[in-house]
């Protein structure tokens, strides 16, 4: 299902590789793939981290969920959310490396590194 303006609103799930799929094609129909180095990349990302966290600047501590957001603060939050992804996904893939895998490769390490709770911590009624 597609809004007036032409953008899917249906959720659904949408890979890393799909997202660098479409992104490698819009820099290649732009003639931009020239400019998107790793090192530009990285600081095309810093940037929109930066743009992000403006978000949050002086807002003090924001609750889970956003309760008294307005609807263009949290469309803001996903654009800048967005940014930091796309940039992301692209450092990844002119690296030559499959983010997705990574990743999951990287939270088995955590789960490795960082021991579940012990049971002596959790209560039974036995
Ligand atoms: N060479 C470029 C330029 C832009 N983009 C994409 C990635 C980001 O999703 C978005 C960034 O666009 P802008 O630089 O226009 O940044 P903003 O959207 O944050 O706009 P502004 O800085 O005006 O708020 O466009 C890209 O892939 N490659």
């Amino acid at each position: 299902m597609e809004c007036s303006d032409g953008i899917p609103r249906t959720s659904r799930d949408v890979s890393l590789k799909e997202l660098s799929r479409r992104l490698a094609e819009f820099a290649q129909v732009r003639g931009w793939a020239q400019y998107h180095s790793p090192r530009n990349l990285l600081l095309a990302l810093v940037g929109e981290v930066g743009e992000l966290s403006e978000i949050f600047q002086w807002k003090g501590e924001v609750a889970k969920g956003l309760p008294n957001w307005s609807e263009d603060e949290k469309e803001h939050l996903e654009e800048e959310l967005s940014d930091v992804l796309l940039y992301l996904v692209q450092l990844a893939d002119v690296c030559g490396l499959d983010l997705g895998q990574a990743a999951l490769t990287k939270i088995l390490k955590n789960a490795n590194k960082y021991p579940l709770l012990t049971t002596t911590t959790t209560t039974t009624n036995n």
